[in-house]
This record gives structure tokens, sequence and C-alpha cells, in this order.
């Protein structure tokens, strides 16, 4: 038990031990604080006197005192409280006033002499020693620390290594499919049915691949041969003599006598030791899906071997132009084909066939979904048609404008199709080259057909090239999520007491938003007082987030949170709505981390960003090429901004905006989509809600700007803000660098700008050998308002054939089928913004009517009714392009996906000049932590010349080729 009398708090002395007036050296010793009261133990003095005595000796003979075989003072500091504690010092043992023991007063007065005389020079000394101490152990401590950091970064690296196989092991995992569930539409009715079945299974009768070995015909052979013409079937007959080597003498069984070359025979059965492989020549039974099965047998091609994505059937290529899917018992091999089987074929295919041949097993092909509304060729015209169906390679399209109904089954990569046929007409035109992103592409947009590439794998599964389950592959991971931990010391909310909110509700949490640089921006409010808690109801199947404010308020809703932020902000230091998330599904707290070696660069901006933007590279040594990293667009010398206010107007709002109807810069925003009522259904969730966009707006958004009265943190000001997001640059294995988030992004956040140098097009084009658009994007935000245009008259046209009944029959037939591309011209100067949204109203063009394939063969420009915006420009200016190749941010890093998670919108900030969109990304869907950040850059494959790029954004739906 300690003597809690004496100044040493671990005294071990008889607590009735005599005490002393303990001396300021003393309390030194036992780090107690030195009071004229002070008393100290005989022990513990004499323990003190030895250790000076000991530190004196050292002192004189010139030694260090700082050598740790002298013991530690001890470190606990405990104060003796007052005369009234319990601790105080009983009045029975007052303070002996008797001087200590005589030898221990004289050991003190020695020390103090020695310490007196010897002061000076042994001072000196000893400063010297201690000083040269000190050095020589801060040496071995950086040498230790030296030590554990070269552990510590070999263990992170040994963990990058192991995530690394780990995540390798997970990739090359088989996975055993399971049996397939087809979804057969009802088309009548519109319910779909839904019947499992198993995969299908090879056909008894389908040999394995193999040589394909042809054997010799001899006289009184069974054969099938072409007795008419390419066009008509072949008939079954039997070699009644040889003529020469090649050519023979059939009988027909139907009657009749023909000599006819090798190539013009067939096998009489399918019996074959392998699968027919691609480019065979045969002849094949043709069915057709309306009549019966015909039985007889046409030539043609195959185009593709069975597959499990066909259900095992061979595509062929008939010489007549039609093109169907038969199992191998309805295929007959022809007895010999030319080196080159294209010579074999009919003039009508020759050339399709070619191209196929030498592209296979790449394809462009069509993506089609039911009931869309395309543009096909039939008798040489344009027809509108719907899409009935679709199997594998082929779409079957029912006519609308033809009085008798007609379906036909066409093959998904035919120029019968007007987008393919269009595709290749634009590639092979060498005035427009296609050099950068298409920030939108409406066709997908408005759920229009594409162009996608297939190829058929192996396995026969036709996957699109270089498939994989996700988006972000796993080696790319290469980190792990953690959990943030909110500081301690934190301000928590308070018990909730009854209250009128105000400014004092959130003053004493001292918030200011310059000081969260390093926190993801959902974790802000946890570090200022608020709480964010997940209620799940287990009744109700219900899952709530509930943020508890600094005053004890909780709240469940952002209407309510972004009032209460409203009667609670001060000053500058308001809180805005992007901070809070009510989605169960995001997390704050949900942090992606990465192993700190792979780290190359701390920031990219070099500080220019409000949050900084690491560099993390775990495949090689790269790091990304230097660029200028800038905070603002940039103009080319030959590009003259207009920045006159008469391209800008502001807002006179006095509320903050807060009615949309009075603010007049969410009333442009409202005022494009009000002209197509058909794509933008929902009117009033139009545009930004509580800063974040779950929509893109084609036709733009208008911010709040400099020249308006509101505030700064009214809510319709998002991508002017700086950006929040927390992002990585890092190194992809197939795609060079790329962006990903390292927190949870809620759907609809501001992620950043797209920023380069603005040129003109035509400068651009002039670069396009040099820099074919890898980091350029046209800002073609009008072009797309054209678009949208054209493709809601389609889409009207669409809606009313579904409205009506099936038997649509055009009324209008001699009105012309103008494809919108047709009638484009280029556009520059644009007068001004209202007199394009008066333009937009006033148009109104029907486009139901049909097309001459030999007018759009001549590409002869056809004058439309249509009074376009392009009217309005001055036709040598152009659009402007922003090109990011040398000046740029982290907007130019973003990779393209075929199913991407953020999308592109043009803002208006600093001018109203609609060449000059803010281009900026936002995100498509709840984004967690670690997920690689991708857009569709709606680069229309085959459309650059001698360019191809594949894709391997690895997503389900990829189209294997960017370009
Ligand atoms: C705007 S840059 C994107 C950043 C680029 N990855 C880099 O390293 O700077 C566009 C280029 O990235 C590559 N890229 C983007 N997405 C891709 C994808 N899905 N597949 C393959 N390459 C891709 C292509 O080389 C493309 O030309």
């Amino acid at each position: 038990m300690s003597n809690r009398r004496c100044i040493n708090n671990n005294c071990q002395s008889n607590p009735k031990a005599k005490l002393f007036v303990a001396q300021q050296s003393m309390c030194n010793y036992y780090n107690f604080e030195y009071r004229p009261d002070c008393q100290v133990c005989e022990a513990c003095m004499r323990e003190c006197i030895i250790y000076f005595d000991m530190i004196g000796r050292r002192f004189k003979n010139g030694e260090c005192i700082l050598d740790d075989r002298y013991p530690k003072k001890p470190t606990i500091v405990i104060e003796l409280s007052g005369s009234n504690d319990d601790n105080a010092i009983d009045n029975d043992t007052e303070p002996s006033t008797e001087n200590p023991n005589p030898q221990i007063a004289e050991l003190s007065t020695s020390l103090s002499k020695i310490i007196q005389d010897t002061v000076e020079p042994l001072f000196k000394r000893q400063t010297e020693l201690c000083e040269s101490y000190l050095i020589s152990e801060k040496a071995k401590l950086v040498a230790g620390k030296e030590q554990i950091d070269n552990l510590v970064d070999q263990v992170d690296l040994a963990i990058g290594k192991l995530y690394n196989n780990l995540y390798k092991f997970d990739s090359q995992r088989k996975f055993k499919y399971d049996p397939e569930i087809s979804i057969y539409e009802n088309l009548d009715d519109d319910v779909p049915i839904v019947l499992t079945k198993t995969l299908p299974g090879l056909p008894d009768d389908l040999p394995e691949e193999g040589l394909l070995i042809r054997h010799l015909v001899k006289v009184g052979d069974k054969v099938y041969g072409m007795k008419h013409s390419q066009m008509q079937p072949w008939i079954e007959g039997t070699i009644k003599s040889a003529v020469s080597d090649t050519y023979f003498n059939i009988l027909f069984d139907d009657g009749g006598e023909k000599v006819l070359n090798y190539k013009n025979l067939a096998y009489i059965d399918a019996t074959s030791h392998a699968q027919y492989p691609v480019g065979s020549r045969v002849i094949a039974k043709f069915q057709d899906m309306n009549i019966q099965l015909t039985d007889k047998f046409y030539v043609g091609v195959i185009g593709e071997p069975p597959k499990k994505y066909n259900n095992f059937r061979y595509l062929i290529f008939f010489d007549d132009g039609w093109t169907q899917y038969a199992y191998h018992k309805n295929i007959r091999l022809v007895c010999v084909e030319s080196p080159n089987v294209c010579d074999d074929v009919h003039e009508n295919i020759r050339r399709f066939l070619k191209t196929y041949l030498r592209n296979y097993p790449e394809r462009l092909m069509v993506k089609f979904n039911k009931k869309q509304v395309v543009r096909a060729e039939r008798n040489n015209a344009w027809c509108a048609a719907k899409v009935k169906n679709i199997d594998a390679s082929l779409v079957q399209l029912k006519f609308l404008d033809i009085k008798v109904e007609c379906t036909e089954w066409i093959y998904r990569g035919s120029n019968r199709l007007f987008l393919l046929y269009y595709n290749e007409i634009s590639s092979n035109n060498q005035d427009k080259a296609v050099r950068g992103t298409k920030l939108t592409d409406v066709n997908k947009l408005l759920n229009r057909p594409y162009i996608e590439t297939v190829n058929l794998t192996e396995n026969g599964k036709s996957v699109n090239i270089d498939n994989r389950d996700n988006t972000q592959k796993p080696q790319e991971n290469n980190g792990v999520i953690k959990s943030i931990e909110i500081p301690a010391n934190c301000p928590k909310p308070l018990p909730y007491k009854h209250h009128e909110c105000s400014h004092f509700c959130m003053l004493w949490v001292h918030y200011d938003y310059s000081q969260t640089k390093c926190m993801n921006v959902l974790t802000i409010p946890l570090h200022y007082g608020f709480t964010r808690s997940v209620l799940t109801d287990e009744k109700l199947k219900l899952r709530k987030v509930i943020y508890t404010t600094p005053c004890g308020l909780n709240i469940d809703d952002e209407n309510k949170m972004y009032n209460y932020l409203k009667l609670t902000s001060y000053g500058h230091s308001q809180m805005t709505m992007d901070l809070f998330n009510f989605d169960c599904l995001v997390n704050p707290l949900s942090s992606f981390s990465v192993p700190k070696e792979f780290i190359r660069i701390q920031d990219i901006s070099y500080g220019i960003e409000f949050k900084s933007i690491s560099v993390f590279n775990s495949v090689n040594d790269l790091v990304p090429d230097h660029i200028k990293y800038i905070k603002e667009r940039m103009t080319s010398p030959n590009v003259n901004l207009n920045m006159d206010s008469k391209f800008l107007c502001g807002c006179n709002c006095i509320d903050n905006c807060e009615d949309k109807n009075k603010c007049s810069c969410w009333q442009l925003t409202y005022e494009g989509p009000k002209n197509y009522p058909e794509i933008f259904k929902d009117h009033d969730s139009v545009g930004y809600s509580f800063k974040r966009l779950h929509k893109q707006v084609i036709t733009g958004i208008f911010e709040c700007n400099a020249n308006c009265n509101c505030k700064k943190t009214c809510l319709n000001r998002v991508v002017q803000e700086p950006m929040k997001a927390s992002l990585q640059l890092f190194f992809t294995e197939k795609k060079g660098w790329g962006v990903r988030t390292l927190a949870d992004l809620p759907k609809g956040s501001f992620i950043c700008t797209f920023l380069g140098v603005v040129r003109t097009e035509k400068d651009a084009d002039n670069d396009f050998s040099l820099n074919w658009g890898e980091y350029l994007a046209d800002l073609d935000f009008l072009d797309t308002v054209e678009e949208v245009k054209d493709g809601y008259e389609s889409y009207v046209v669409q809606t009313e054939i579904e409205d009506e009944s099936e038997d649509y029959t055009s009324s209008s037939d001699d009105e012309e089928f103008i494809p919108s591309w047709a009638i484009k011209s280029k556009m520059s100067m644009f007068e001004s913004r209202m007199s394009l949204r008066k333009n937009l109203q006033n148009t109104n063009t029907k486009s139901d009517g049909k097309h001459e394939l030999s007018k759009l063969n001549t590409q002869q420009k056809v004058e439309s009714k249509n009074t376009s915006l392009l009217s309005y420009l001055d036709k040598d200016c152009g659009i402007f392009t922003m090109d990011a190749k040398v000046s740029g941010n982290i907007g130019r890093y973003f990779n393209h996906s075929c199913d991407p998670n953020i999308f592109v919108q043009n803002v208006f900030i600093d001018t109203h000049d609609l060449r000059l969109p803010w281009v900026s990304y936002f995100a498509l869907s709840n984004i967690p932590a670690g997920t690689e950040l991708a857009w569709d850059y709606n680069y229309i494959i085959g459309s650059v010349k001698n360019k191809i790029l594949m894709c391997h954004c690895g997503s389900k739906n990829c189209k294997g080729r960017l370009l």
C-alpha cells in the first residue's frame, strides 16, 4: 500500500513512517509539483539522494548522465489534494521539523557543493556528452523506423500479391451454367409467359467438328443437282454417266437429263464425319415460317456453325438472298467448291459474302428489341418495319407500309437494315471523319436499335468479344472496402429537448467546408454533429435512413433535411444537400483502400482540385503522361468565345430559387423538355433534385449564374461547385488509365466536368491523323437536340402503331421517309436561346413516308420541310470540339463501358451560347466504392476508316468493339 502522504506515488513505506520536508529536487525526481509543505518519507528520500549522488559522480567523472542504466523517473503524476481531501495528511502525523539523519544531511550538502564547484566546466562537458548521446539514440531510432517501414512495405506488397492471386483465382473459377430460362413473350396481349427449359442438347445427328472429306461420286450414285438455276430448288437424280473428270450426265427423278459440273452436284444424304465449316458450299431445305416446310433444297453458303447460341443450327446465306437457320439433317454438302467459295455464289450475294467471310467470326449486327420500328429495304425501297421476333442472328420484321401483311426474317448484319447501310456509307465517306465521342446517343436513350459486334466463341455461347462478368475486373480491384471510423472527439448529437430550430442548433459544431478536403463527402455531416442510422421495420419489411441532427432531431427525408439546413444555416457555413443521402443501399462509411506502395502520385491535379486525386498503378511502373491540369476550359487561338452578357441571363429570386416556377433559370431547364412530352413524361422530375440529377436532360440544364440574385447555396448550382467526389486514377490491364470512386456514390451525384481546349471542328479535323479523337469530345448539344426531334417523330409513329392495331397501313404513301442524317448540315452561330426554343415548338414534321432506295444510293440531299435549328447558324463556323489531349482534367481519363455507370449532361453556366455547354458527368446508379467509372462513348463501330479498337469494358452487354 502506498504511503499517500509521501511525494513518491509508489512509496512502499509504512504509512506511519516518519516524514521530512521534501526539497524541490526530490519533487522533481518523483515528478511531483513542488509545494513548500511537500513531504517525503525517509526511504524515498534516501533513494533520491543515492540517485543524485550517482548522477553527481557521473557528472563529476565526465560521464553522460543520460545513460539508461540509471533508474528511470516515474512518469505518473498524482497531485495530492488539499487539506479537506480524504487523502489529506493526518493531524497525528504532523510533518517532522527535525533535521534528517546527519549523515544524509552531510551527503546532501556535499552533493550541492560538488554541483556548485564543478558546475561550469562539467556542465559544458555534460552538454556535449548528452548531445552526442541523443544524436546516437536518434540515429538508432531512425534506423529502427526505416526497418519497420521496410517491413510494412513488404507486408503491403505481400498483401497486394495475395489480393491479386485471390482475385485471379476468383476470376479463373469455372461456373456451371444453370438450366436456361427462356421468356416467351406473347405479342398479342403483352403478357410474358416464363417457362424454364433445360439447355438444348447436341442433336444426335450432329457430327463433331473436324476435317471435312468430300468423297468422289460415281456412275449410279444418287445426287442432288442444279436442274434449273441457282435461284431454284435442286432436284434429286442419278448419275447416268461421266462426261469428263468433272462433268456428269444427271438423270433427274422428275424427268429430264442435264450435264452438270461437280460444283452443281450435292451429296444425297447428310452423313458426314465432320460439321460443315463456315464458308462451305451447301444446299439446304428452305423453310418459310409462314408456310409449311417446303422440303426443297436451295443452294447457299454456311454462315454460322451450329452452337448453343443458335440452338445448334447452321446459318445459311442462300444465293437468292434469303437467310435462314437449318439443322444438320436438312443440309447437303455440294460435291466440290472453288478455293474461294465466293466465286461459286450468285453475284447478288457475292460482295456481301466476301466481306462477311473476311471479317468472320467478328460481325457487325443491329441490336433490336421487340416492337421497335425500324427502316429496312423491301422491293428496293426503305420501308418502316416493326420487330416481331429475334432468333439468334436473325430478326423477323413486319413491314408496315404495305397493304398485304408481310413479315420477313432478315440477317441482323444485312445492309438491308438502314442502320447498317448508313453506317457503311458514312464510313466510306471521307468528308466527315468521326473524331470524338458522341456525348449522347439518342438511339440508345430512346430505345432505338443500335449496332453491336458479335463473335461466336469456342464454347458455343455467343458472347461479345472479351466478355467478362464485371465492369471492373477483379484483378484491377486491388484493394479492400474498409469502414471509415469517425474520430471519437467529433461532436455528437445532443439529447433532444423540445425547441424551435435556429442557427444555434448547428453553431456549436463549427462546420467549415474548407476543412473537409480529406473527408468522403457523405461522411462530412458525421464529423459535424450528425449521426446516420438505418432503421429496419421487420413487420413492414421496410428499411429507412434516419439522420439525427446536432440538436437531436430525427430526420427521414430530403425535404425535411433541406428545411432544417435552411433554418439552421449561419453565414456561409450552410451544409448542402449533396452531403446527405437517404438511400439504405448507400454506405457513407464505405471506403476503398489500396496498398500504399502502388500510389505513384499523391494528387494528379497538384492541388488544383479541392479533393486530391491519387494515382495508383499495381500493373507496371508507368505514371500518366504529363498534361497541363486545368480547372477551367481553355480556348485555342482561333476560337473567340462569346461571353457577352446577352448570352447569359440570371434570375431575380430572393427565395433562393425555391419556387422553380418563378426562377427564370429553372424555367430554362424546363422549357426544352416541354417540347417533348412523350420523352419527358414526368415533367416535375426534370433536372436537379436536391443537387442530384437522376435522369439526363438532353435539352440541357441551365444553372444559376453570376448574373443571378440568389445565394451560392441555391439548389440550382451543382456543376459550378468544386469537385466533391473521392476519385482515384488507376492503371487498368487493357484500357490504360481509368478512374474509380473511393467512396459510395449515390445515384445522380455530380462527379466532375470534362475540360480541355475548345477548338473548332475544322481545326480538330485537320489534326485527325495525329489525334484521331482519343481525348476529343464534340460539343454536339445542338446536334443531339435535332436528333431528339427526329427521334421524337419516329417515336410518335411507333406509339400510334401500337395504339391503333397490328394492321397498320400508311395513309401517307406518297410522303417521303426522310432520314434525319440526309438533311443535316453543319451548324454554327446561334442567334439567341429564346428563338431556338420558339423554333423547337413550332416544328412538327411528319416522317412516316417512304424513301426510294435509289435516292439514298445517290446520296441526294433532300430538302426538309423541317425548319432546322441549323438554319439559324452561320454555315462556316461549325460546332466546337473539346480537346483534352494536352490540357485537361480528370474527366479525360474516364473509359468507355457498354454498360455505363455514369452519364454526360450538358450544363450551361457561364454562357447561354448553346455551343458551349459544360460537359458534366453524373452517376447513373448507386456506385459502390472501388468501382471504375465509365460512360458510353457512343462511337459508331466501323465509322473511322482503318481503325479498329476492341472494347475491354468487360460488361455483359459488351458490343465487342469501340470502333
Ligand atoms: C478518353 S481516353 C480514356 C483514358 C485512357 N484509358 C488513358 O489511358 O488515358 C480513351 C481511350 O481509352 C481507351 N479505352 C477507353 N475505354 C476502353 C474500353 N472499354 N476498351 C478498350 N480501351 C478503352 C482507348 O484507347 C480509348 O481511345
